[in-house]
Parts: structure tokens; C-alpha cells; sequence
């Protein structure tokens, strides 16, 4: 497991991957100009990104398409998997809105494997070795607990909504409604209709832009054999996970989020 650190670049203390990263834009992220209009979506990856997209819209770090986000339409709606301590200043003043999506880390972790499993051809770690690096934090935007604690213990210095995958699942309107109201945006009945059908699973399964499947074609090759779209459950690690495997995971969970105070849904039939 030693060759971690050739296939991933560590810049500022946090991994990117060698294919997308732009070092100079990242190294400059901090002057980044924030707008006042900006809409900021944060994630650590397989927390729900591209559900909170649901259009093309530009990813900050990845942006293959080398788009001139000087020149983005205004509202701006970006997304990034960036550690709070990161992103550019703008945000941390405020400047912008952010609206942070999180998912319980044993079902992220799952997910994650399967994504790197159907897209990077030369993985061929086992879930089991994969389960180590991912608790390590030596995968692509490193440890999921330093992620979301990072921002969640940094939230006064930014305007942020924290989003939970599992109840977005349980209730998309609701959630929608949520995210109106952080945004200061109020939906007719039918326009509210209109988003939650077109947010639904079924409806952005075999959607080619909500799989990034040109731009992760153009990125990876076209081999590649999986969707961003997997199976969408709420407790698919136990599909996954031995006991032993869960008692571990557990421990370190606890240790790691001692106090924290978001919680968490780990199994479907869980409010
Ligand atoms: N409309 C939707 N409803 C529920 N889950 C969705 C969804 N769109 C994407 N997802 C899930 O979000 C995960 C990908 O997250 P991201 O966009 O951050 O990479 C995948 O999880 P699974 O692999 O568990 O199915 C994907 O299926
Ligand atoms: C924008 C395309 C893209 C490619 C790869 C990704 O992987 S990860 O979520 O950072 O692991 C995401 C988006």
C-alpha cells in the first residue's frame, strides 16, 4: 500500500489526484474572488454531490472543461471537495453562501470504493485494504473526520447550512425547502414539484451529465465501467462491512468524534 503516495499529490497537507489538479489555481485558491452571490456546495466525496448539482455546473478544483470562473454567471454555483482551511478568503468572511453535505462515513466509504473500483482501472486493492487507507486518510481529499470536523468546528467563520444525506433521502421536500430558505428563495408549489422530480434517483440514474460520464470518459478513458449513480441506500455498508470490521470502524469513530455534534443515520429504518 506504499504507492499511495505516487498516485495521489499532496498539496497543503491534503490529497488531490494527479490527473485533475491545477497546482497553480490551488495554490492561489486563497485570493480566489468570492461574490456575494456565490453558492458554495461542500462535500467530502460519495456524500451526495452531484445530487445537490443536479446540473452541470462547474466543479471549482476539477474544472477540465479550464472554464474562466472569473467570468461565472452570477448567481455562481460551484462545488468542491476542498478542507475548510483551503478555500478561498471571500468565504471565510462570509461573502458567500455554503451549503455542506454529509453522509454517514461507513456508507461514504463504501461508495468511495466502488467509485474508485469502476473508475480507476488499476485498482485492485480489497475492501478490506481499502477500509485501512480510508480510516488513514491516504485517499483522494484525505480523512473523512478531519473533513467534516474541520468544517463543522469552523462553521462561525462562514454563512453555512449542513445538509444530511440520509434525511435528504427520507425527504427530499423538506430538504429542498430547507435549502430555499438558507438561500433566501421561496418556490411556487409547481416549481417546487419540478426540482424534487427531477432531484428523484430515478430521474438522474442514466442521466449522462448528473454521471459526469464525459467528463470522467475524458479524464479516465472510456473503460470506464461505473456510474456516479451506484445503489443509493441508506445502510449499504452492512453489505459490506464483517463484524469484526464494523467493531473496529466503531471504535475509531467514537474516538475521532468525542462531542461531535451533527448526528448521524446509519441504517434506513433509523430517524
Ligand atoms: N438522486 C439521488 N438520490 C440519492 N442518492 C444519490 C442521488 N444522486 C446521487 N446519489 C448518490 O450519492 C453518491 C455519490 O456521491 P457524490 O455525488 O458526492 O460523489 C452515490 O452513492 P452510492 O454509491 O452509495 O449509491 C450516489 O448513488
Ligand atoms: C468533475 C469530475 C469528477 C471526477 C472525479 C471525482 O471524484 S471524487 O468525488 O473527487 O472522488 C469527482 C468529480
Amino acid at each position: 500500500m506504499e504507492d499511495i503516495d505516487r498516485l495521489l499529490l499532496k498539496l497543503k497537507g491534503y490529497y488531490f489526484d494527479h490527473l485533475s489538479v491545477d497546482i497553480g489555481f490551488i495554490e492561489n485558491l486563497d485570493d480566489f474572488e468570492i461574490r456575494e452571490d456565490d453558492v458554495f456546495i461542500v462535500t467530502y466525496p460519495k456524500s451526495g454531490t452531484i445530487w445537490l448539482q443536479q446540473l452541470l455546473i462547474p466543479f471549482f478544483e476539477y474544472n477540465f472543461q479550464k472554464i474562466y470562473l472569473g467570468k461565472r454567471p452570477s448567481p455562481g454555483l460551484l462545488s468542491t471537495h476542498l478542507s475548510y482551511y483551503l478555500v478561498p478568503r471571500g468565504l471565510k468572511n462570509k461573502r458567500a453562501k455554503i451549503i455542506y453535505v454529509y453522509r454517514n462515513p461507513k456508507d461514504v466509504m463504501c461508495s468511495y470504493f466502488h467509485f474508485e473500483k469502476n473508475v480507476k482501472l488499476q485498482f485492485t486493492r480489497t475492501f478490506e485494504e481499502y477500509m485501512i487507507l480510508f480510516l488513514e486518510g491516504r485517499v483522494l481529499r484525505s480523512l473523512w473526520f478531519d473533513h467534516i470536523k474541520g468544517w463543522y468546528e469552523h462553521r462561525s467563520l462562514f454563512n453555512i447550512q449542513f445538509m444530511m444525506y440520509e434525511e435528504m433521502k427520507k425527504d427530499l421536500r423538506g430538504s429542498v425547502l430547507k435549502i430555499c430558505k438558507f438561500l433566501g428563495k421561496e418556490l411556487s408549489e409547481e416549481d417546487m414539484d419540478t426540482v424534487v422530480r427531477q432531484a428523484t434517483f430515478e430521474n438522474m440514474k442514466y442521466d449522462p451529465l448528473a454521471n459526469y460520464d464525459k467528463i470522467i470518459t475524458t479524464a479516465y478513458g472510456t473503460n470506464v465501467k461505473g456510474h456516479f449513480l451506484r445503489k443509493v441506500t441508506i445502510g449499504d455498508w452492512k453489505s459490506h462491512m464483517t463484524v469484526e470490521q464494523n467493531e473496529s470502524f466503531d471504535k475509531i469513530f467514537q474516538r475521532e468524534m468525542k462531542d461531535f455534534l451533527l448526528k448521524f443515520i446509519w441504517d434506513v429504518n433509523e430517524d
